[in-house]
């Protein structure tokens, strides 16, 4: 019998505590509980400090370090590990030696935020400490989060530029670098840039707030990414989820002593203002010109792949169709798109056009269907002033934060179940990340697709999305129409229920 008690991810802080209570330790358990994780702490030191200054400290033995991991080890294994203020060498090059024993065979992810001086001035860091950084620890790391002048004091390279500094520790080892922009000169934004060999810089922009109580950031932000990532989002999603956290903790921080105060750890991040800005260096940041409104909601929005299709769902009076041509030569699928265009005239029903967003303006559709990789494509400019919608598909943090920049229509957040009709190239998202990113779409319409039917309808309708897109659910029935009927009625029932 399945163990029915709940459970939740278990994250590590190998870090110092911070008498003040606003970073190290404290800082990271506090981050942990509010995004859902089970803290556990390995401490390495203990700092005396204020909100002014730190006083001193002292570090665990080596023994005491050691028992810590192992005795975490054996009971409670982490999905991730974040790791912070490690003040002495002997720690630093136990800590490697450890990780390197463990981390292929139990497969957790390590984030670490290389605090190498206090805030207020103190220095932790010495030259055999930053060569264990170096040659040791960066190719453990899946993700380093230094600051601009830890950046600079890690690669070796203070004259060299950003990218050049970063690409140092990637050669280093580390698979990825969040270049932290809080302390550039530039006033009105904080540009932070995620940088991997893998594929180009991503760059998160956020309003630079106005606020002294910012003790703690670089603690909250790694612990954060490290909770997201035990939680299976991707890396660059992590990197989106505890910037979004931050930037909400850091609008309702608070003072504490004399000096600089403390942030607010609250809860998941929902709301849009906290997300950051997505760009490629260097892109502008506009506004988009918003697509026109869907006016009433979508409720249940059958896909089919032919006309044949849409004329027999015609007797069910449908509001929504979408018509997703895969098949056929080009004459073929202007004639079915042409016909299908007719046909949501005379019954008055909104038809969407997949991908083939030209032959969409040129017959004067109600709007288009775009996937991320069509949005390189299409001319996004020309289908808004032609007056059609948008709707777009993502299954990420990273994509939903693409989609809302571009002001679409409607947002689709697939695939939440495990889908027959299309090879997917990511996994299921599950409803506890369909709710969240729900959550953060409040403004815009969204629907759900992947793998929806009839049994699913209530779980889905609870997530708070505005309508379910289906395929199979239709196409694969024997009687197409009774299902059609019938989860619309289901569809209808749970989503009054939920609104
Ligand atoms: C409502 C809805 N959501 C997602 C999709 C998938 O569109 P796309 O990413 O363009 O992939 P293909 O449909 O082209 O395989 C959709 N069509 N509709
Ligand atoms: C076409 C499509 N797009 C998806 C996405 O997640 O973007 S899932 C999907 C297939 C949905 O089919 P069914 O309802 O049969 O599972």
């Amino acid at each position: 019998m399945p163990d029915p008690s709940p459970t939740k991810p278990i994250v590590w802080t190998i870090a110092s505590s911070d008498s003040g209570g606003g970073a190290g330790i404290q800082a990271d358990l506090h981050t942990f509980s509010a995004l859902e994780c089970h803290g556990c702490s390995v401490i390495t030191a203990v700092t005396a400090q204020n909100s002014c200054q730190v006083i001193g400290y002292e570090a665990v033995s080596p023994a005491l370090l050691c028992a810590q991991l192992n005795c975490l080890l054996e009971d409670m294994p982490p999905q991730a590990i974040k790791i912070g203020l490690i003040p002495e060498p002997e720690l630093l090059q136990l800590l490697a030696d450890w990780l390197r024993q463990h981390k292929a065979a139990y497969q957790f992810t390590v984030i670490a935020d290389p605090v190498l001086s206090s805030s207020s001035g103190y220095d932790f860091i010495s030259q055999s400490s930053l060569s264990i950084w170096r040659r040791q620890l960066m190719p453990l790391l899946d993700l380093i989060t230094p600051n601009l002048p830890e950046l600079a004091l890690l690669s070796g390279l203070p004259q060299a530029s950003e990218q050049q500094q970063a690409d140092q520790l990637l050669a280093a080892g580390a698979k990825s670098v969040l270049i932290k922009g809080g302390h550039s000169d530039i006033r009105q934004f904080v540009c932070d840039t995620l940088r991997t060999a893998a594929r180009p810089d991503i760059i998160l922009s956020h309003n630079r707030l106005p606020t002294q109580n910012n003790h703690g950031t670089g603690c909250v932000l790694s612990s954060a990414i490290a909770a997201s990532a035990a939680h299976n989002y991707t890396l660059i999603d992590s990197v989106i989820i505890a910037r979004a956290y931050l930037q909400q903790a850091l609008s309702l921080s608070y003072t504490t002593g004399k000096g600089a105060g403390c942030l607010q750890h609250n809860s998941w991040p929902e709301n849009p203002l906290y997300f950051p800005h997505l760009s490629e260096p260097l892109q502008a940041r506009q506004e988009a010109q918003a697509f026109a409104a869907m006016v009433s909601p979508i409720g249940l929005y059958p896909v089919v792949d032919s006309v044949q299709w849409l004329l027999s769902l015609l007797p069910c009076q449908p509001d929504v169709i979408q018509l997703r041509l895969k098949q056929g030569d080009a004459k073929d699928i202007e004639q079915q798109i042409k016909q299908a265009i007719n046909l949501s005239r005379d019954y008055g029903l909104r038809l969407f056009i997949n991908d083939h967003w030209e032959l969409a303006i040129k017959h004067g559709a109600y709007g288009v269907h775009l996937g991320q990789e069509d949005l390189l494509q299409a001319d996004l400019a020309a289908i808004a002033s032609a007056g059609l919608r948008l709707g777009i598909s993502t299954h990420s943090y990273t994509e939903l934060l693409i989609a809302r920049q571009l002001k679409p229509s409607y947002i689709a957040l697939g695939h939440v179940f495990a889908t027959q009709t299309k090879q997917m190239p990511s996994k299921p998202q599950g409803l506890t990340k369909l709710k969240r990113y729900a959550a953060l779409c409040r403004d815009i319409p969204t629907v759900a697709i992947g793998g929806i039917g009839l049994q699913q309808i209530k779980d889905v309708a609870a997530c708070g999305v505005d309508g379910i897109a289906v395929v199979s659910a239709i196409t694969a029935q024997h009687k197409p129409q009774q299902a059609y009927n019938d989860l619309l009625q289901q569809w209808s029932s749970y989503h009054a229920y939920n609104s």
